[in-house]
């Protein structure tokens, strides 16, 4: 990036390719899983045990630790997480292959009661989702008593075919009789399937978390090849990681004010170059992201550097590049533009 904010002219560049392409959530993929799929799961197979095979989202308030379960149940980052409410923006599938079943993760935003149009898309999406899976985990964080927010959610769970069952998350962080009360009151808000405590953190109940799940699923031939994790595109996630560092430590009024758009992935030898716009709605804004002589922006580079690292597997130059787009969240056009 030049010092005015410009960038140097994009000669040679040449657009990223997605590495994996799925169906949308929902949808039955091709029952041989594509190109990369191995036999051996057909063989490990038992003859008594019908293999199961289906889709699972996690639905609850902003904050109420979906991401954090959905990586804590297929072990390995691919859902961006902070202490920000309202932090997922985009449908983000994990998988998690067992000998007898896989369980397809599909991460949404919090439902909420929407003030943007963005909030209005979110939403949208969040219910589209809701009605095409399998098993749907609603989330109520055990530190925080059952409120308006989790009410709404309840209230909408009546006309679903999917089973529901309820997940009380981060029960790490309360003694047991608070999380005794915690149970009971969630009982009262819906005829749950199962209520199930967990910690994502200590790992305490997720591996149960998950039988349960997958007992609810459907016999089904197996949906996606063994050895992938997720089918989001790779420049996708790669925003994400950089959102991920935009928000660290910024005021709270900033993280929903924030989106990131990947313009160009280049792997050369052994090093992969990416140029990418983090995208505020004003210039205050602008200024508290790039921070004192850029001094912010370069953190925020190393940050999302090396988790990119760790994604990818190479070394990463990160070009990052601040951009204003005035009220994004409510403009039909930027938010086309953004992905939304
Ligand atoms: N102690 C503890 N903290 C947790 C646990 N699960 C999540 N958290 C924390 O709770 C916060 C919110 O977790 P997320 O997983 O981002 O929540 P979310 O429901 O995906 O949030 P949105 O994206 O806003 O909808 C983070 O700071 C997590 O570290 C848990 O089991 N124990």
């Amino acid at each position: 990036m030049t010092k005015d904010g410009q960038r140097a002219p994009k000669d040679g560049r040449r657009k990223s390719k997605e590495r994996h392409r799925a169906p949308q959530h929902g949808q039955r993929p091709r029952a041989d899983g594509g190109p990369h799929r191995h036999t051996a799961v057909a063989a490990r197979r038992s003859r008594d045990d019908a293999y199961r095979a289906g889709f699972v989202c996690f639905v609850g308030r902003p904050n109420a630790g979906k991401s954090t379960l959905t990586n804590a149940i297929v072990g390995q980052k691919i859902a961006i997480t902070s202490n920000k409410p309202q932090t997922t923006r985009h449908v983000i599938r994990g998988i998690l292959h067992k000998p007898d079943a896989q369980l397809v993760l599909v991460d949404t935003p919090g439902l909420h009661r929407p003030r943007t149009l963005l909030g209005t898309r979110l939403n949208d999406l969040v219910k589209e989702v809701w009605s095409e899976v399998d098993v749907l985990g609603v989330c109520f964080p055990a530190d925080e008593p059952v409120g308006p927010g989790d009410r709404f959610i309840a209230a909408e769970l009546a006309a679903l075919k999917a089973t529901v069952i309820a997940v009380v998350t981060k029960v790490d962080l309360v003694d047991p009789a608070t999380l005794a009360q915690h149970l009971l009151a969630v009982g009262e808000l819906h005829d749950f399937a199962e209520i199930v405590p967990v910690s994502a953190v200590s790992g305490h109940q997720v591996d149960r978390l998950t039988d349960v799940m997958i007992g609810y699923l459907p016999e089904s031939p197996q949906l996606y090849p063994d050895d992938m994790l997720t089918d989001e595109p790779e420049h996708v996630l790669i925003g994400e990681l950089i959102r991920e560092a935009a928000l660290e430590g910024v005021r709270d009024e900033l993280p929903h004010s924030i989106a990131v758009l990947v313009e160009e992935i280049i792997p050369e030898d052994g090093l992969t170059k990416i140029y990418a716009d983090v995208y505020v709605e004003r210039d205050s804004q602008k200024a508290i992201v790039i921070g004192a002589r850029g001094s912010r922006l370069r953190d925020v580079g190393t940050q999302a550097r090396a988790e990119i690292e760790k994604l990818i597997g190479t070394r990463v130059y990160l070009d990052l590049h601040v951009r204003v787009a005035k009220e994004w969240q409510r403009d039909p056009r930027q938010l086309r533009r953004l992905g939304f």
